[in-house]
């Protein structure tokens, strides 16, 4: 009899045997120990103890060989939780099951494991009927019997009923059979905590990728954009790798489900490199490995676009060791930097170690290193939710970190900047303060006879100007001493010039040193002529001081060329009074003439001008 089933879009053939067949068939089948429902049994059962396996490397095997082969006892048991890693190989599973009493009729013969490609599924019936189904994501995610992650198909089997199943398997992932036969209720019920557990973590995780985004659009930090594309590839990886993906994002498109996989395990690669270089800071801390973790990650990008060729099951291998090995160098990166003291480091390795057991466990459960169990299914989503947490934590650290050094340079740079203006404002002020003494010694010179040091003509003007003005303002008391050296001209004569100049210094210096009325001075008038004036000072108290000058001057000799020299000087004082001065002209020829008169009686005397 030959039967058709369409079942996913294409058509399988299959065929019956006879009566006497079927049969001689059970009888034989049944050497293969049938794996038995009973009531105790409950509505979830793990069929892997019932199993038996038939590697077929070459891809010889086709049904009708399957099952002969089955009859012929080549099938071995299985193991449990047997997995076989990635291999081409076809897998044949074989299982007899019996319901021996237990009162379900409807099942679903489940694989748990979502991401085999094709699993092709034959089963003949009590009443020797032959059905086929294929399984898998290589078909839509319609294709199962019931809309589960998990791919599915029903089957009748009442109490008292056997079926003989046949599996065949081929897959670019992993290869194992975790097969369980559910009632529709349980499998549903058994799933809510699966489904709250996935609801949980993709929730976090996008609320992590939503809340580093904005933070990104926010700071424009590179190591936030590595966050979310490694958050992104991360839940794009466990979409792929548990089938929620295909349940609910992708149900259409198995060509995307079968590459989304390879696809996301080589992003996750890249993103993780490019995430942990940004975050360390290798390229300051080690720049020779950033420059090298760089060109691999370009090379990695670059095999992503394998994922979606026939080769994906070879560049899933290439992903998966390269996972292994970068993560190990980017653990070895992370404990350097933080045995130089890179604190975030520290964060980076704690984090790291949480994703590590369940990132190393995945590939190598996946090459059947070690056995998959519940704990290395779920150990990913664990490690990586806590891993991509405290990293989130870690960022913000690191941020607040940064923060901490910029603000502690920016008070360095201020320090500094204050340091130097007051550097500067200190230069600047003695450059002023010696400027300024500069201008007054320069103000002092030009105000000074450059060969006696005494005022020059110009300063004596401009102080008698002031003081003229200020006597007619109510300071009317001074006077002006006309101070002339005695026959100057002989010692000129006797003794040349420079001698004479010599003389000039001496008589000004002596004047100068006698003249002690505060605010009173000396002045060079011309030639050896001096003007002393006296602010302040009446006429008797002028021509006292006008003695002290003259007497000071002649107190001793004069030395000139090994020479004693006598030297006098005549005096005429005259004081300011507006009845007989009315202008400063008049005052100073008051003065000459008195010291004229000092002359014409005798020389080295004072005279008065109102005497
Ligand atoms: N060495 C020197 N001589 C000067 C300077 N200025 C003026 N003399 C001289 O001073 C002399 C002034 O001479 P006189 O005016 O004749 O007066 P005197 O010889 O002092 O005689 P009496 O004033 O009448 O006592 C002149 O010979 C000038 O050349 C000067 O700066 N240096």
């Amino acid at each position: 009899m030959i039967r058709f089933m369409r079942k996913g879009g294409f058509r399988h053939t299959l065929l019956c045997g006879s009566g006497l067949v079927l049969l001689l068939w059970s009888v034989i089948a049944c050497a293969l120990e049938p794996f038995v429902l009973g009531k105790d049994s409950g509505f979830r059962v793990d069929l892997r103890p019932g199993l038996g396996l038939l590697r077929d490397p070459a891809h010889a095997l086709d049904v009708d060989s399957a099952w002969q082969a089955w009859r012929d006892g080549r099938f071995e048991p299985v193991a449990d939780a047997a997995s076989y890693g990635f291999s081409h190989d076809a897998f044949w599973f074989a299982l007899s099951l019996n319901n021996r009493d237990n009162p379900a009729r409807r099942w679903l013969l489940t694989v748990e494991q979502p991401r085999l490609d094709r699993i092709d599924l034959w089963w003949r019936d009590g009443k020797g009927e032959l059905h086929a189904a294929r399984l898998g994501d290589a078909l839509p995610f319609s294709a199962r019997s019931e809309p589960h992650r998990y791919p599915n198909q029903a089957l009748e089997l009442g109490a008292g009923e056997t079926l003989q199943i046949l599996l065949r398997v081929e897959s670019s992932s992993s290869v194992q059979l975790p097969l369980r036969l559910y009632t529709p209720n349980e499998l549903y019920r058994s799933s809510y905590d699966a489904q709250a557990g996935a609801g949980l973590y993709y929730g976090l995780l996008l609320a992590l990728l939503l809340y580093n985004l904005a933070v990104l659009i926010s700071i424009r930090d590179a190591t936030y954009l590595y966050y979310v594309a490694y958050v992104a590839a991360f839940g794009l990886l466990m979409l792929a790798f548990n089938g929620v993906g295909f349940q609910y994002l992708w149900p259409d498109s198995p060509q995307w489900q079968n590459s989304s996989l390879p696809f996301a395990i080589g992003a996750v690669l890249c993103t993780t490199v490019m995430f942990a270089a940004s975050f360390l800071d290798l390229p300051r801390h080690l720049p020779r490995l950033a420059q090298t973790l760089r060109y691999l990650v370009a090379g990695f990008a670059l095999l992503l676009v394998f994922a979606f060729t026939r080769w994906r099951y070879d560049i899933t291998i290439v992903f998966n060791l390269g996972v292994i090995a970068l993560g190990l160098v980017v653990t070895a990166a992370a404990v350097v930097c933080a045995r130089r003291g890179y604190r975030p480091a520290w964060y980076y390795l704690v984090a790291w170690t949480l994703l590590i057991a369940g990132g190393i466990a995945l590939p190598l459960s996946s090459f059947g290193v070690i056995a998959r169990t519940v704990l290395t299914e779920y150990s990913v989503q664990f490690g990586s939710a806590a891993e991509m947490l405290l990293l989130s934590f870690s960022l913000a650290y690191r941020i607040h970190l940064l923060r901490d050094a910029n603000e502690r340079m920016a008070g360095e740079a201020r320090e500094l900047l204050e340091q130097r203006v007051s550097e500067r404002t200190q230069e600047l002020a003695s450059t002023a303060q010696r400027l300024e003494q500069a201008n007054r010694q320069l103000r002092e010179a030009s105000l000074r006879d450059g060969l006696t040091g005494a005022y020059n003509r110009r300063y004596l003007d401009q102080s008698l100007d002031t003081i003229w003005q200020a006597a007619q303002s109510g300071s009317p008391l001074f006077s002006l001493l006309m101070i002339d050296i005695d026959h100057f001209k002989a010692i000129n004569d006797n003794h040349g010039h420079i001698a004479g100049d010599d003389c000039l210094r001496v008589v000004a210096q002596r004047l100068r040193d006698a003249c002690g009325t505060p605010g009173a001075f000396v002045a060079r008038y011309g030639g050896e002529e001096f003007m002393a004036v006296l602010p302040g000072l009446g006429a008797s108290d002028a021509a006292s001081q006008a003695q002290q000058l003259r007497l000071a001057v002649s107190a001793e000799p004069v030395a000139l060329e090994g020479t004693l020299l006598q030297v006098t000087v005549s005096i005429g004082v005259a004081s300011f009074d507006s009845r007989h001065a009315s202008s400063l002209p008049d005052l100073l020829r008051l003065t000459d003439q008195a010291l004229y008169r000092a002359k014409r009686s005798g020389r080295d005397r004072v005279v008065c001008a109102l005497d």
